[in-house]
């Protein structure tokens, strides 16, 4: 009986891969179909041939990236119905559905089904594949008749064999074994804020992770074209991520880090946490705002300007009512720039032309001639320039912080010792807390068209070429095409725009990369708690709506700049409109590591929101005291230990960022190039990172190096070393030469 059921789901497994494979050659064959024709043909066509060959494309990169586990789950409905789940769905040519996607709301079932609550299901059934071949089935019964009827299949459980799991250093997706608690936040509607807190390892970036396939799966119209950002901490936590959603069938969601956020600036960390604070603290907005307006200068006295051997005077009250009229216009600086440059041009030629006038009685001057005449005449620039200067944002930062006569002036509101702490080398690297100030400063300044002109002059001569080209293939269009009312449906303007930007037809996701100002649909932020108020302030304006799913944990902040409550951060972008979920079941730490963690945390004064472990652990947490300066020498001491425990999964070593290089170097010595680099070498199963770099990742064994001292990081915040232990999933050791922090029971060491 049992094998039958087994055979039978083979079976079936079987066809639907079969179907996969089916689609997959279908696709195959439109695009090189489509390809084939190539560029035959008019423009039009081969722009709508480009567009379907880029949907082919996509299609099949979906169909193949969800090879792995393509289906993973059964359901026996009340009226006696199959439902398959998984990945996505399948149907046969005649509609006929053979698998339904994880996302639509019938298979929500599959999640949220109890005993209690059997939604209609009698039976849940897990499907372990291996491969294309099912390995093991596992059955929930949820309708007690069926417990005689019926012999069940009983295993170790989808969730525990998955949390058991050896890790790869990459995050993989949950999607056959989410749970109820999980699935409502990754279903909850798309408007407004949804805030998701939960304690460590309670699936917080499985959670938005899925919520971003979810969204784009049920609200595809919409955010097919605004497109969906997901941020996260560091380039390396993206790079942990960044497998999930092709898993899931989706590539269109853009995928940043904090530090990624302004294109064309890969910015470097902040190592100096009171800059970090100071740069996203509120009072910045006010510094770029006047650093701006700081641009603007009235001359202190008449000026005189030489065009083409005249003198022509521009006296202090011209500039100001110049000034104050490109002010009133209410745009950004460059922008407004341009008003203000007009108004004197046009007052100056008007001096010109009445110098020329009355020097040559009754001759008029031709007043084209002299506009352009003081346009190009070099003082005037100069003038005009020294007034107010076209400006781009990288330009105002880098004067600002480095040029302490204007700190001085328009940082009115930041102390002595706080400007102090921002100046720098012009030249200095951009750092994350700089990319929100360098977007604030971008906003504020507007378009910069540093070409006086000729680069928006330009993209006019580029675009009146487009509609020319598009002009004469309309005209040469085949007469027959014409008569069935082709070119009454086509426009120029239309065609142009096939012609134009290839961006044109780059999918959103890819636009929106490259452009500052592209409101998304939906930003989902993974370890939220870490965002300052300018970080907030950044992507506030990135999705003026306001849509948002913000998970993160605010016991683990560790980010000087970071939040202290939800409230406090949230409430000057949302007020109130914003509502929370809280996820309290930890699937990574094992109870014991977690209890152990918890304890430390509240002896540190920290409230944190300790879930309970899913697990017990083989191992409780093991400490081992050391005298000064052997805290290295045991750490190689214990590594085939803790390598042998790891069992060919991951081992890392957290260290106080002073012993990151040495801890490092000796491991080197003895295992090569199995020792990574950071927490983005996910290839080596040794890496040894400081508390920030592990931020977010998980590992099988964890060594925390003086743990004491991640308890003292960054003036006092206990949330260092609480990431620190709550990072394994199997094994944690301390390895300590200073008293251990509160909490941490001296009897767990070891000899
Ligand atoms: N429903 C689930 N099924 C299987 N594994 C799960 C489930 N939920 C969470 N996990 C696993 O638990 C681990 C922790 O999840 P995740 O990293 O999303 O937690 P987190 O809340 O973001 O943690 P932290 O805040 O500590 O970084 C991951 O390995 C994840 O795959």
């Amino acid at each position: 009986m049992l094998d039958a059921d087994l055979a039978h789901e083979r079976d079936y497994v079987r066809g639907l891969y079969r179907r996969l494979d089916e689609l997959r050659d279908e696709k195959r064959g439109q695009l090189a179909a489509v390809r084939k024709a190539g560029a035959i043909g008019s423009v039009q066509n081969i722009s709508e041939r480009d567009a379907f060959a880029a949907m082919y494309e996509d299609r099949l990169a979906q169909l193949d990236a969800v090879e792995d586990r393509l289906v993973f789950g059964r359901l026996d409905l009340d009226d006696g119905e199959a439902q398959y789940i998984g990945r996505i769905g399948l149907s046969t040519d005649d509609l006929r559905r053979l698998m339904v996607d994880w996302r639509a709301p019938e298979a929500s079932h599959f999640y949220q089904a109890t005993a209690f609550d059997r939604q209609g299901v009698r039976r849940r059934r897990h499907l372990i594949l291996q491969g294309r071949d099912v390995k093991a089935i596992e059955d929930d019964i949820l309708d007690s008749d069926m417990l005689d009827a019926a012999h069940h299949h009983q295993g170790e459980g989808a969730l525990l064999a998955a949390l058991n799991s050896k890790r790869t250093g990459r995050m993989a997706d949950i999607v056959s074994t989410i749970q109820a608690e999980q699935d409502r936040i990754i279903r909850a509607p798309m408007p407004g804020a949804l805030v998701v807190q939960g304690g460590p390892g309670t699936g917080k970036t499985a959670v938005a992770l899925h919520r971003a396939a979810y969204l784009l799966y049920s609200h595809r119209d919409r955010l097919k074209s605004a497109g969906v950002l997901l941020v996260g901490p560091s380039p390396s936590f993206m790079k942990y991520i960044e497998r999930v959603l092709p898993s899931l069938g989706e590539t269109g969601v853009v995928m940043s880090s904090l530090g990624r956020l302004m294109p064309g600036i890969a910015a470097v960390p902040e190592d100096d946490a009171r800059i970090a604070k100071l740069k996203g603290s509120q009072r910045m907005a006010e510094v770029i705002a006047a650093a701006v307006a700081n641009r603007q200068r009235i001359p202190a006295g008449d000026r005189i300007l030489d065009v083409e051997g005249q003198k022509l005077l521009l006296t202090p009250r011209q500039v100001r009512r110049a000034r104050d009229k490109a002010r009133a216009t209410g745009k950004p600086y460059n922008e407004a720039r341009n008003t203000f440059v007009k108004i004197l041009l046009r007052e100056l030629t008007e001096q010109l032309q009445s110098k020329i006038e009355a020097a040559s009685v009754g001759n008029n001057a031709d007043r084209a001639y002299l506009a352009e005449d003081v346009r190009q005449a070099r003082d005037v620039r100069v003038a005009l320039n020294l007034c107010w200067m076209p400006m781009a944002p990288q330009k105002l930062l880098a004067e600002l912080f480095s040029k302490r006569a204007i700190l001085d002036a328009v940082a009115t509101n930041l102390t002595a010792e706080e400007r102090e702490l921002l100046v720098r080398p012009v030249d200095a690297p951009w750092t994350e807390a700089d990319v929100p100030l360098l977007d604030e400063a971008a906003e504020l300044l507007g378009e910069a068209d540093a070409s006086g002109g000729s680069e928006a002059a330009r993209r006019e001569a580029d675009r009146r070429r487009d509609l020319e080209n598009a002009e004469r293939t309309l005209a040469n269009l085949d007469s027959s095409l014409r008569e069935q009312g082709i070119d009454g449906v086509v426009s120029a303007e239309d065609l142009a725009d096939f012609q134009e930007a290839p961006e044109a037809r780059l999918t959103a996701a890819e636009r929106a990369v490259g452009d500052r100002t592209w409101a998304y649909g939906h930003i989902i932020v993974d370890e939220a708690q870490e965002l300052s108020y300018m970080q907030w302030r950044l992507l506030v304006r990135r999705c003026p709506l306001k849509s948002f799913t913000i998970v993160g944990d605010i016991a683990q902040t560790s980010a000087s700049a970071g939040a202290s409550s939800w409230g406090s951060a949230l409430t000057p972008f949302f007020g109130d409109r914003w509502q929370l979920e809280e996820l309290t079941v930890n699937y990574r730490t094992p109870s014991q590591i977690a209890e152990a963690a918890a304890r430390m945390a509240a002896a540190a004064g920290l409230t944190v929101s300790a879930p309970k472990a899913v697990r017990e652990g083989q191992w409780p947490p093991l400490v081992d005291t050391v005298p000064a300066g052997e805290v290295i020498g045991r750490l190689v001491a214990s590594m085939p230990e803790e390598l042998r425990a790891a069992d060919g999964g991951l081992v890392a070593v957290i260290a106080p960022e002073e012993l990151v290089v040495p801890a490092r170097a000796a491991l080197r010595d003895v295992y090569g190039a199995r020792v990574g680099q950071g927490a983005g070498s996910f290839d080596q199963d040794i890496v040894v990172i400081d508390p920030r770099e592990a931020k977010g990742l998980e590992f099988d064994v964890v060594v925390v190096l003086e743990p004491s001292r991640l308890v003292d990081a960054h003036h006092g915040r206990v949330g260092d070393l609480y990431v620190a232990m709550t990072r394994p999933t199997q094994r944690l050791r301390l390895i300590s030469s200073e008293p251990l922090p509160a909490g941490i029971e001296a009897e767990l060491a070891v000899a």
